[in-house]
């Protein structure tokens, strides 16, 4: 069906509420915005379904919501996982608690139990809740860190991570055949609830929930020490972060917590930010202002779902803030981490891992290095590294001691199996206070991790392109890249060409062709010389191709004008196909 025959269909099939059918009456004649809404359904993606809320089948509502879930639970009945249920969070966006209901009752339709948060939840505690509850998936209604005309719908399969294969295909096909809006189940909450298929969870999760977390405290000495003097800012950006962050840094002794005010209710509409992403400046605003007038120590910005954490750090020294990157915060929560655990039980696991993204910091590699446990790079997207750690499980190889991506979200445990803000708050928080006993700030633990490994700096920058035409743009420009591949950029030569689309890595010098040993995915990685490279990949969330870079300098200043230097150089070649 075209899009015009599925608008069409959707206009005057009274199966449709009436809201809807009079929302998609308002675009009559609009073709680009019926084009928008009806030439393809919502695809899973990085993330799960992510989409703008709205009537049409390439829209977030209770439809294409339903519509998901029935391919869902075809699929549990499939795998015959109907008994073990399915637990189900939801964020503070708008629709949000609508479509977590719409999903479970769709899922009691189909015999299958679901276990509902009675209120809003970080995405890393309903990761925790499927493992806690040994369901056989999870779902969770949010769009992270979208803006506001955004929700999603990300699943998670038995072991608490974000689907992957052959899960992911498998539910998708089960999706894909479910062609009739009308013929998904569904039935009513009070029969759902007196059938026993729908189960309201909360405090019986919070609580083992926080205690995980706590349990991965290296030193409560310091907190206990120093957690009265350090003082943090804290806003959750109208999300669910608010009370577990709150909870677990009171429940560890840190006094002084300043939540910035006008961010700490839960508001779908972000209204003091465009866009709730801690990786943008804006969303640090307020949290600066609060943080200068209380002289705070570190300021902490979680995304509305809580698996993202942003940072600032104050330089005693200057008394400026700096701003940490995601790969900056990840490798300063992943040395200390790691470091101190070493120091507390003598050595590490001879199998130890640290796990990050493709795209992420060669610095996580440095501090594996030093450390001497393994590096292991997987494709972006914290799924896959949910995905190692239960390979590690299953084979018995490897043992899990940190994850992490540049998008802004890290893992310490594996009691959840997505990157989780509360955990890496905390974390953060604990380790502020352990080096306050040495009389270093984070921003000095940062500049002695320069010392130690390097002077890495990685950078990423985006295009956004949306819509059919958009997508499109997108795909010329992978293909371009791929038919004309750069031999240089900036000031680098490149030397190898990973291609993880076609699965090979190509030695410029040589020639040599070897495999990159991940699964295909459309991803052009440029390893050039004096440690620089450029990645470039189409985002799974968002209508984006991003440019990732990273360059190391011989000092900070350095790092900085080479990471300028060459973002520069990635600038140009962007204009250049744009
Ligand atoms: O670059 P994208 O495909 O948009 O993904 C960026 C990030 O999005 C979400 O936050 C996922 O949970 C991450 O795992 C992923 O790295």
């Amino acid at each position: 069906m075209g899009y015009k025959e599925n608008y069409e269909s959707w206009l005057n099939n009274p199966y449709f509420d009436e809201d809807t059918r009079n929302e998609l009456k308002s675009i009559e004649g609009n073709e680009k915005e019926i084009e928008d809404r009806f030439y393809m359904d919502l695809e899973f993606g990085t993330a799960g379904l992510r989409g703008v809320i709205g009537a049409g089948t390439n829209r977030m509502n209770i439809y294409t919501v339903r519509k998901a879930t029935q391919g869902l639970a075809n699929y549990i009945s499939r795998v015959n996982g109907q008994k073990r249920g399915v637990a189900i969070a939801y964020d503070s966006r708008h629709m949000s608690p609508e479509f977590a209901d719409e999903a479970a009752l769709c899922l009691a339709a189909n015999g299958i139990k679901a276990y509902v948060f009675e209120s809003l939840r970080p995405t890393p505690e309903l990761s925790y809740a499927v493992r806690k509850l040994g369901c056989i998936a999870g779902i969770n209604v949010t769009a992270s860190h979208n803006p506001p005309e955004y929700n999603g719908y990300k699943v998670y399969w038995e072991d608490g991570a974000q689907i992957t294969p052959p899960h992911d295909t498998g539910i998708m096909d089960e999706v894909k055949k479910v062609t009739d809006y009308a013929a998904v189940k569904t039935m009513p909450l009070d029969e759902a609830k007196a059938a026993g298929l729908y189960q309201v969870i909360g405090a019986d999760i919070d609580d083992p929930y926080i205690a995980e977390l706590k349990k991965l405290v290296l030193h409560q000495d310091c907190i206990d020490k120093v957690g009265g003097e350090l003082k943090i800012v804290y806003t959750p950006l109208h999300g669910t972060g608010n009370i577990p962050v709150r909870r677990v840094l009171k429940e560890l002794g840190f006094k002084n917590v300043y939540v910035v005010p006008e961010q700490e209710l839960p508001d779908g509409d972000f209204p003091t930010v465009s866009y709730p992403n801690p990786e943008a400046a804006e969303a640090f605003e307020l949290g600066l202002a609060l943080g200068k007038k209380v002289d705070a120590d570190l300021i902490l910005a979680t995304d509305p779902d809580a698996d993202r954490l942003g940072v600032y750090v104050k330089d005693s020294k200057t008394g400026e803030y700096h701003s940490l990157t995601g790969n900056m915060s990840g490798c300063l929560i992943g040395d200390y981490v790691i470091g101190q655990r070493k120091e507390r039980d003598g050595s590490l696991p001879a199998d130890g891992a640290f796990i990050r993204s493709i795209v992420s910091t060669n610095m996580a590699d440095a501090i594996a290095d030093y450390y001497g446990i393994e590096l292991v790079e997987v494709l972006t997207g914290f799924k896959f590294i949910g995905q190692k750690i239960l390979e590690f499980e299953k084979t018995g190889k490897g043992t899990y001691l940190f994850g992490m991506e540049e998008s802004y979200g890290c893992l310490t445990g594996t009691y959840a199996r997505d990157k989780d803000a509360i955990v890496a708050s905390m974390t953060l928080c604990e380790a502020a206070a352990y080096y306050k006993t040495k009389n270093m700030t984070l921003w000095d633990a940062m500049l002695a991790m320069y010392e130690r490994y390097g002077y890495y700096k990685d950078d990423v920058t985006s295009i956004t392109l949306k819509g059919i035409e958009g997508l499109a743009k997108i795909q010329e420009i992978m293909n371009t890249l791929r038919d004309q591949a750069p031999q240089e950029i900036g000031a680098y030569k490149v030397t190898a060409i990973r291609d993880y689309k076609k699965d090979t890595v190509t030695d410029l010098a040589t020639g040599k062709v070897t495999p990159t040993g991940l699964p295909a995915s459309n991803v052009l990685y440029y390893e050039m010389t004096d440690g620089a490279w450029v990645c470039v990949r189409p985002s799974g969330t968002e209508p984006k191709v991003k440019f990732y870079l990273g360059v190391k300098g011989t000092s900070l200043a350095d790092a900085d004008q080479k990471s300028a230097d060459l973002s520069k150089a990635v600038h140009a070649m962007i204009d250049k196909m744009l």
